[in-house]
């Protein structure tokens, strides 16, 4: 497995809010997290980031323990967090930067602003773009880092939902070529399904991995995800019974 998540709780002001989660993510899986508002999902991720130390358990990437910030991980939160006052460019190349190659992720940030639909845009602020444009400059700026896992938490949530659509689509075309593994927290379950090979529904408070669905398509396109409907339904009432 290339991350394995053994026995990790969580506790906050005496509230566990995370008890011996365990999960796997393969590699080059693409695995989303649904789960009840509240539940820790984004305190999983923080954890598995090394964001957090975790109250107990331990984390794995190719099966050796990782504790706190290790370069396998690049996360990439709900807001876009770019900075107002950099470019598109220079915001993108930020970890670039901070690592001492900043023209190699120059170059490479050039060369994938076709792919990531910002051509033209290099050397625009965020405020001249839309919502789903800076997503897509956040996640390049993610998708830069040269981490192995990419941890997404909400990353199309302050999207329309056209936009989130679109935003999608993308992900699922781009997703081979970024050649990844990825961990998805989304509180969208069409989104789960479309993007993902394998859905993880976790419990309410604390948090345990409840139902962990497989999901197996040649292709997907929407005309697919809208006759997903025994399995939209399935993911409901598990987390309905929450
Ligand atoms: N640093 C902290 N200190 C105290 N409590 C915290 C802290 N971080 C999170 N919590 C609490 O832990 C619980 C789980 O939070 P978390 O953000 O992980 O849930 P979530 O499933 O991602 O939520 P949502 O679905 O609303 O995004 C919440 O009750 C939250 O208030």
């Amino acid at each position: 497995m290339k991350l394995q998540v053994t026995g990790v709780s969580c506790a906050f002001e005496g509230a566990t809010i995370l008890e011996k989660m365990d999960m796997a993510v393969a590699e080059g899986e693409f695995v989303s997290i649904l789960g009840p508002s509240g539940c820790g999902k984004s305190t999983l991720l923080n954890i598995i980031a090394g964001l957090l130390p975790a109250g107990g358990g331990q984390v794995f990437v190719d099966g050796q323990v990782t504790t706190g910030i290790s370069g396998h991980f690049a996360y990439m939160p709900q807001q876009d967090l770019l900075f107002p006052w950099k470019t598109i460019l220079d915001n993108v190349c930020l970890y670039g930067k901070i690592n001492g190659n900043l023209r190699q992720a120059k170059e490479q940030a050039l060369a994938s602003m076709e792919k990531f639909g910002l051509a033209g845009y290099e050397h625009q602020y965020p405020d001249q773009l839309s919502g789903g444009m800076r997503q897509r400059a956040a996640f390049l700026r993610t998708a830069l880092c040269q981490a192995d896992i990419l941890l997404l938490d909400e990353p199309f949530g302050a999207l329309d939902v056209i936009s989130r659509g679109d935003m999608q689509d993308w992900l699922a075309a781009i997703r081979k070529e970024l050649g990844r593994t990825i961990l998805l927290v989304t509180h969208d379950i069409d989104e789960a399904i479309y993007l993902s090979d394998r859905v993880l529904v976790l419990s309410g408070r604390p948090a345990s991995v409840k139902r962990e669905l497989v999901i197996s398509a040649k292709e997907r396109n929407k005309e697919w995800l809208f006759q997903q409907h025994d399995l939209r339904q399935e993911i409901y009432h598990i987390l309905k019974e929450e």
